[in-house]
């Protein structure tokens, strides 16, 4: 029997300064812990800015915090002449858990490609990491092909081409709902969950199809049970809500064991 412990992801995206970031941490780990939260039943983690990392990993540290650290995006290579970019090697070291790879923000203004997102995975394997692979339509590409289809090829695409498969966890989140307010229902973010593990355990086997996988779009602590209560959906990556700690804990608040 496995048990997929839901994941609640905060991506800050390029909000909050250093000294935001441990503010923000200290009051969502005093807010959950005033809440009894059980981290081994929901697993939360925070994705700050890079230059965020330090300073949260030290208060981590320091107040045995559990709240898990991850980045929201790491280079391909790994050290060198790469000017700007950010080895795995270095994530891993601060203490990361996670990092966030192919959000759709780096696909439509970074260029990032199936490719791209597939050594990206493959640097995450290399130095520790757990990718969080995003993937998700567009609202041209739901008009046009549906909702699971884009998905679903982009899960397929990170995934192959690997020698084996690690630890990964893939996050849903179609692009139409990102920071739009416009949120896809528990029924569809269900369906097209179903869609990808079914994908993954076609071709990859059955162990990496109970990898988890979260919704992203416009998650709130009003709207966060809906897509919890499905048996296929196993965390949420939020983004705006992310950012109030009391929100955030809210959100965070909807945890359950998955039992399969
Ligand atoms: O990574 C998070 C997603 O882009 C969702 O962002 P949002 O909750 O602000 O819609």
């Amino acid at each position: 029997m496995t048990k997929r412990i839901p994941l609640i992801a905060g991506n800050w995206k390029m909000n909050l300064d250093h000294l935001q970031a441990i503010a923000l941490v200290q009051k969502l780990s005093w807010t959950l812990s005033d809440a009894g939260h059980e981290y081994s039943s929901a697993e939360v983690a925070v994705f700050p800015p890079f230059t965020d990392l330090r300073s949260v990993q030290t208060l981590i540290e320091a107040e045995k915090f559990e709240v898990v650290l991850g980045a929201q995006d790491l280079s391909k290579h790994d050290s060198g002449a790469f000017t700007g970019e950010i080895s795995g090697a270095f994530l891993s070291k601060l203490g990361c858990k996670f990092v966030l790879i192919g959000h759709s923000e780096r696909r439509q203004y970074h260029s990032e490609t199936d490719e791209t997102v597939q050594a990206k995975v493959a640097a995450a394997w290399k130095h520790g990491l757990v990718p969080i692979i995003c993937v998700g339509e567009t609202l041209e590409e739901l008009e046009t092909q549906g909702q699971a289809a884009v998905p679903v090829a982009q899960t397929i695409a990170a995934l192959s081409g690997h020698e084996t498969l690690g630890e990964f966890v893939i996050a849903y989140e179609p692009v139409w709902a990102i920071g739009t307010g416009k949120v896809a229902t528990p029924l569809e973010a269900e369906s097209v969950a179903k869609a990808i593990r079914a994908a993954i355990t076609e071709n990859f086997g059955a162990e990496s199809g109970q990898s988890r996988i979260l919704y992203g779009g416009s998650v709130k602590a009003n709207n966060v049970a809906g897509f919890l209560a499905s048996g296929e959906v196993d965390g949420v990556l939020v983004g705006g809500a992310s950012l109030d700690a009391e929100e955030f804990a809210g959100i965070a608040r909807f945890q359950k064991h998955i039992v399969l």
